[in-house]
């Protein structure tokens, strides 16, 4: 019998060191290593005059019924990305979570070094995978958590260990049942109802079909933020990912492949973005979001990211009924961790390397945008 694959091990074939930041609040000049010059070669809202301010990211009250299905389908064709109000994660939950997520990065260096992750595995302290596809090192530092975090929070945290992990815990079960809700309503705004998703689960509720990966980051006060990069370029790899960014720019989303937008935060919003699964899923209809953060000089920055994804036996390939012959098949079946293999190799080229045709037009071919340059 095969035994599947299981998404801690996803890495153990393709090991890698990378090695972990400086106290980066020690720095008063930007380090040459941390120097990406142009960070990007589109204009940014920020920036740039000819880009248009009034292009933002939808905004999208969940109580407003019977309008928030049409208008979470519209910002996932068009977009990839929207911010959702009134959307039941309880605000105290989300400022429990940002106290313990600064708590952590707050920890000396030597400290939080105890829970690093290391080259083969998933979880723990360091800087994120992507960072080896950059020719210059990222202005952050991150906590990836797959299943229990127990182990590392007992090195973290040897006496109060268990108060974080409940949080946790509470965090992933709100924000679980949030992203059921949000698929459901974004795939039956295509014509999709529960009988077109097999692997869903009975009542279609995912409990046992789905699995989830919580990424702290952290990007401290930088002193030549134009010049540095928090978290460079990428698409997410999940179907849903959640994002809490509080009251602290530095999201930035990419519109139709060439301009950058920021996403300004907005009071207990959350980020609802499509990952790379959901866009095979929906036969390329939802856009996977590419997303960047930038940094700032006046305050440091924490986001929280809940990806959403299927188990590890679920196999994702595009819903039969959004295979039509205008519209073909675009994607093969592929699994979670198979698909997070690929991309420890391929990156931003990962959805391209395995798509079986051309992509009709307004499916964005994010292989463009892969290059960063340098110098
Ligand atoms: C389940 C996941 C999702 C991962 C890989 C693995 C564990 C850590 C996630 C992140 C977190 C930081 C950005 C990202 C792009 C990264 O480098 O590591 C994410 C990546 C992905 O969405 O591909
Ligand atoms: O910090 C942010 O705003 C973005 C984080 C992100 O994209 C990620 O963790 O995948
Ligand atoms: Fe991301």
């Amino acid at each position: 019998m095969n035994t599947i694959p299981k998404l801690t091990d996803v890495y153990k074939t393709h090991p890698l060191d990378i090695p972990t930041n400086k106290n980066l609040d020690s720095f008063e000049q930007l380090p040459d290593t941390y120097d990406w010059i142009q960070p990007d070669s589109f204009p940014s809202s920020l920036t740039d005059p000819n880009v248009s301010l009034s292009d933002s990211v939808p905004l999208i009250d969940l109580s407003d019924l019977p309008n928030a299905p049409h208008l979470i389908g519209n910002a996932l064709k068009t977009w990839g990305v929207f911010q959702v109000i009134n959307h039941g994660v309880p605000i105290s939950l989300l400022n429990s979570m940002e106290s313990f997520t600064n708590a952590l990065f707050d920890l000396p260096s030597p400290h939080k070094l105890k829970a690093a992750r290391t080259p083969d595995g998933v979880a723990g302290y360091g800087l994120p995978r992507i960072s080896t596809f950059f020719p210059k090192r990222m202005w952050s530092e991150g906590f990836t958590i797959v299943g229990s975090p127990l182990e590392h929070f007992q090195k973290l945290w040897p006496d109060e260990y268990s108060k974080y992990c409940d949080l946790t815990e509470e965090y992933s079960r709100e924000m679980g049942s949030l992203c059921g809700r949000l698929i459901w309503l974004a795939l039956g705004e295509l014509g999709i109802t529960q009988e077109d998703v097999n692997w869903a689960g009975s009542n279609g509720d995912f409990k046992t079909s789905t699995n989830a990966v919580i990424q702290l980051n952290s990007y401290p006060i930088c002193p030549d933020p134009d010049r540095a990069m928090g978290l460079g370029a990428h698409t997410d790899s999940s179907l849903l990912t959640i994002l809490y960014q509080n009251n602290s720019r530095g999201l930035q989303v990419l519109r139709e492949g060439n301009r950058w937008v920021m996403v300004e935060p907005v009071n207990g919003a959350l980020v609802v973005q499509v990952g790379d699964l959901l866009h095979i899923l929906t036969n390329g209809l939802y856009l996977s979001s590419v997303h960047q953060a930038v940094v700032n000089q006046t305050q440091k920055r924490i986001s929280i990211a809940y990806f959403f994804g299927p188990s590890e036996g679920v196999e994702i390939s595009p819903i039969n009924k959004l295979v039509t012959p205008t519209r073909p098949l675009l994607y093969p079946t592929i699994t979670w961790t198979e698909y997070l293999r690929k991309k420890a190799k391929l990156f931003n080229n990962t959805l391209s390397s395995i798509r079986l045709c051309a992509p009709p037009s307004g499916v964005l071919d994010i292989n463009d945008h892969s290059e960063v340059k340098v110098g």
